[in-house]
């Protein structure tokens, strides 16, 4: 029987003919199905490929009796319930790389546009006027271009704003100083550049950390007549801010591809005339829907015939009888990783990573690699795995070591994972207590027992009297509700910090007015 590949949006000819010539593979295309519809035939498939417009929910992965591996013919998985996938064994794969270049000319013809006004002058004359007044541009020779997200379509932004002589200021958590030297722009904090640029075009992921990025706060720090533009995600810059932005003449002009709800009809922002905008169509071109579409038919033939693949966006593929051992320290190591992800300050420059006690029995390679996952996934998102991991940190420039050490320090089995940035340095260590399930016992020099999960808030203070008290009465006020709370110093009257768990997220402001605290150094919200 041959495998039975559903191709569900529209995909280029040329790119899927390695699918199309296989002889064990059967072809069927059918674009713009119904959910509903869908559902009702998934059942027949060992393979799904989709672009952005198809949604892969849970409801239609549970009908995917014989689903293997569901490919996605671009980068963003946002349109897949990858939690899902996994649960089921489905592999996930995408086309990182296949249109990086045609989202960053987009980026560039939005950024023309916009600057002379062109898709507005373009209507006026359709409608039979000639009318020179209403669309005086601004150039964009010199001006600043603040790009928040250097990643690979950023950098390619970055490269071709330089040929129009703007100077380019970036925000990105893995950008260091010497970095952006290199690239010939200048590194900044987000908020340096949302306050030095004439033009901001964001080009991160859409993740919890990226949810409204830029709002109504952000927007009150921009210069005012900025340029804005989102060929990246909707949803990174907050609509209804943007809305309110352009209304009070904070925003001159917005460039927008995507948007939070899409397909984007009848939306207030597209009623605007500062507003120029394209339906998602940054990767809506010849060349890079053939680049994504060979990709993806390789890899999904790949994976149905049992070969090796790169691109996985969910699968921890472990040897079965080194997961066996490792297996249990899987969740740990990974939120010790994201743990410092979200504690530390600046870009990442080294990861170290101490195996003891059982530990050092065991090949704790894949600890290594959860431990880098956590720390990147943070920032990167779906695109890590435990597969890419490495790699993605080595391409970042992070230098990653691992030892083992007998000296167990009173605990069965310890991983402790120092972090060096360009700002600072700070460690963490956890344990798994039999039958107790993992720990984090150590943060810096301040020993705790903190079960790493949920919530956390992470308090440095001076150890004084009261100070606990001032903490609980403020959260409690703001309805957060405290579960376990550790306390640990190094010496009585000195630093000290608290580690709170609590049941819901607190919302910003609370944690803004514990940080106001007289002898609150400083507050980190972590979630894991
Ligand atoms: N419009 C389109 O058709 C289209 C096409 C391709 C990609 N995209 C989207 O463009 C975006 C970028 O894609 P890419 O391939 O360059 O991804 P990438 O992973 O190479 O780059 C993303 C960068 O964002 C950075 N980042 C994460 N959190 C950040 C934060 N809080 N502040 C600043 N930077 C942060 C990451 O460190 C990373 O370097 C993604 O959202 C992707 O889905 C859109
Ligand atoms: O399929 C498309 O055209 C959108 C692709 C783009 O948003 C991506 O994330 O790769």
């Amino acid at each position: 029987m041959p495998f039975k590949v559903l191709i569900s949006d529209p995909l280029s000819d040329d790119g899927i003919q390695v699918l199309l010539q296989a002889e064990d593979v059967e072809v069927h295309r059918q674009s713009g199905l119904s959910e509903a519809e869908l559902c009702s035939i998934i059942a027949d498939f060992d393979a799904l490929i989709v672009r952005s417009q198809t949604q892969v929910t849970k409801d239609l992965l549970s009908h995917a009796t014989k689903l293997k591996v569901i490919g996605r013919a671009g980068v963003g998985v946002d349109n897949i319930a990858l939690q899902a996938a996994t649960e089921l064994g489905i592999v996930v794969i995408n086309a990182p790389d296949g249109n990086t270049i045609s989202t960053a000319e987009h980026t560039m013809s939005m950024l023309m546009s916009l600057s002379r006004r062109i898709p507005q002058a373009y209507l006026k004359l359709k409608q039979n006027e000639w009318d020179r007044k209403s669309f005086v541009g601004v150039e964009l020779n010199g001006k600043t271009l603040g790009i928040v997200g250097l990643g690979r379509i950023g950098a390619e932004v970055a490269k071709r704003a330089k040929g129009f002589n703007m100077q380019i200021v970036a925000f990105d958590p893995f950008l260091t100083q010497e970095k952006a030297e290199k690239l010939g722009i200048r590194y900044a904090g987000l908020e340096t550049v949302l306050a030095e640029a004439d033009f901001i075009t964001v080009h991160t992921p859409l993740l919890k950390e990226t949810k409204h990025l830029i709002s109504h706060k952000q927007f009150e720090l921009m210069k005012q007549g900025v340029h804005i533009l989102n060929c990246a995600r909707g949803g990174i810059i907050d609509e209804d801010a943007l809305y309110h932005a352009i209304m009070n003449k904070k925003v001159a002009g917005a460039a927008l591809d995507v948007f939070e709800i899409e397909p984007a009809v009848n939306h207030p922002l597209l009623e605007l005339p500062e507003v120029i905008a394209t339906p998602h169509l940054g990767a809506s071109t010849v060349e890079a829907q053939e680049n994504v579409a060979i990709d993806v038919s390789h890899e999904v033939l790949h994976i149905l015939r049992d070969l090796p693949f790169k691109n996985a966006v969910n699968l921890p593929s472990v040897p079965s009888h080194i997961m066996k051992k490792v297996q249990p320290f899987f969740v740990l190591s990974e939120n010790l990783g994201s743990f410092l992800a979200q504690l530390t300050i600046g870009a990442p420059q080294e990861i170290d990573i101490q195996y003891s006690g059982d530990l050092t029995e065991l090949d704790v390679a894949p600890l290594t690699r959860n431990v880098i996952k956590g720390l990147l996934a943070y920032h990167l998102g779906y695109q890590v795995n435990y597969v890419n991991a490495p790699h993605l940190a080595k391409l970042r420039d992070i230098t990653i070591s691992e030892k083992k050490n007998t000296l167990n320090k009173g605990f069965t089995n310890l991983i402790t994972v120092e972090l060096k940035t360009n700002q600072e340095t700070r460690t963490v260590s956890g344990t798994l207590l039999n039958g107790l399930g993992s720990r984090i016992v150590k943060v810096d020099e301040f020993s705790v027992d903190v079960v790493p999960k949920g919530h956390l808030i992470y308090i440095c203070h001076q150890d004084k009297p009261g100070v606990i008290g001032r903490v609980g009465t403020l959260l409690g006020t703001h309805d957060v509700n405290i579960a376990t709370m550790q306390v640990g110093r190094a010496d009585v009257g000195g630093a000290a910090i608290m580690m709170l768990t609590i049941d819901k997220q607190a919302r910003k402001e609370v944690l803004d007015h514990l940080g106001e605290l007289e002898e609150i150094v400083n507050v980190t919200e972590i979630d894991l």
